[in-house]
């Protein structure tokens, strides 16, 4: 066995200060995050997902140098989702589709290891786990795009209850794509609820859904909300039901229920009968950005 060179020994050493300092800085930011939860005095975690995103954007806008940005974000989704346990009781419900545990690992890589994760059978009960206050967030997968036809409404439709503190949706995963995994299907998606209002990063999305008569083409509604001033960015399902169709649509920006040009779609003549935003939230980094 070859004896490490001296020069080596000292670069090892320097890790292990390294090391050092960066374990003082996690106990340290611990101790900060313990602050704050103790100022917003409530017992219950109040998630800032907008702060959330600002705080990773901030720190991708600094990076420099070989290490990935992708790693970065993986590491401070594991600090600040441990910080967030540590503000209160915090499960994350997961609707676990069938086999599939698409939505279980999307959940685990945004709130991290320490996440108490509950498994649900379907949207429903993910909903009433957050609107019930058994748990803090909810992680429903979402595949854009999706038509439903049947009878049965989509688990979105109950988000357009008028009343503040009913689940919204504050998230759209992966905040972060990982690279693609080779010979599997499309890379899968969730939104994330809560009951709390969009939580403005400056960069943002504004989820609405538009209940219109039928037949309405995708082309159209995009036209419809353009003309309104609204740039449709992403319409990620569309419920069929018999003459009325509800379309969940991803607009640009921060839109906020009293917006006017909302009101402006719902005109008499208009196709569009009702629009309610059901939720907002910080742009997802495009995959280009963690490169
Ligand atoms: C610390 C806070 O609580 C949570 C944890 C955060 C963190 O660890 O930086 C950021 C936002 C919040 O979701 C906060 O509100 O600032």
């Amino acid at each position: 066995m070859t004896q490490d060179s001296a020069a080596l020994e000292q670069l090892r050493r320097e890790i292990d200060r390294i090391d050092d300092q960066l374990h003082d800085l996690l106990m340290r930011r611990t101790s900060l995050v313990g602050d704050i939860a103790a100022a917003k005095g409530d017992r219950r975690v109040t998630l800032r997902p907008g702060r959330e995103a600002q705080i990773l954007r901030r720190l991708l806008d600094r990076h420099a140098g070989p290490f990935p940005k992708l790693a970065v974000v993986r590491i401070w989704r594991e600090i600040v989702g441990a910080l967030t346990g540590l503000q209160g009781p915090f499960t994350v419900a997961v609707h676990a589709a069938g086999r599939s545990t698409a939505a279980i690992d999307l959940a685990r890589n945004h709130f991290g290891v320490v996440a108490p994760l509950h498994a649900l059978r379907s949207p429903g009960q993910v909903v009433r786990a957050v609107a019930d206050g058994e748990a803090a967030v909810g992680v429903i997968p979402l595949t854009p795009g999706t038509e439903a036809a049947d009878d049965a409404e989509p688990w979105w439709t109950s988000l357009m209850l008028e009343s503040g503190d009913a689940p919204r949706v504050v998230a759209r995963l992966p905040f972060a794509p990982t690279p693609a995994v080779k010979g599997s299907a499309e890379p899968p998606q969730a939104l994330v609820i809560a009951c709390r209002d969009h939580d403005c990063s400056g960069d943002d999305r504004t989820l609405a859904v538009l209940e219109t008569g039928p037949d309405l083409s995708r082309d159209r509604l995009r036209a419809i909300l353009s003309a309104a001033g609204l740039e449709p960015a992403e319409l990620l399902a569309i419920h069929r039901h018999g003459a009325q169709w509800l379309h969940m649509v991803e607009i640009l920006g921060h839109v906020t229920a009293a917006d006017a040009r909302l009101a402006a779609l719902v005109a008499p003549k208009d196709p569009v009968g009702r629009i309610a935003v059901v939720g907002g939230y910080a742009t997802p980094f495009a995959p280009e950005a963690l490169v």
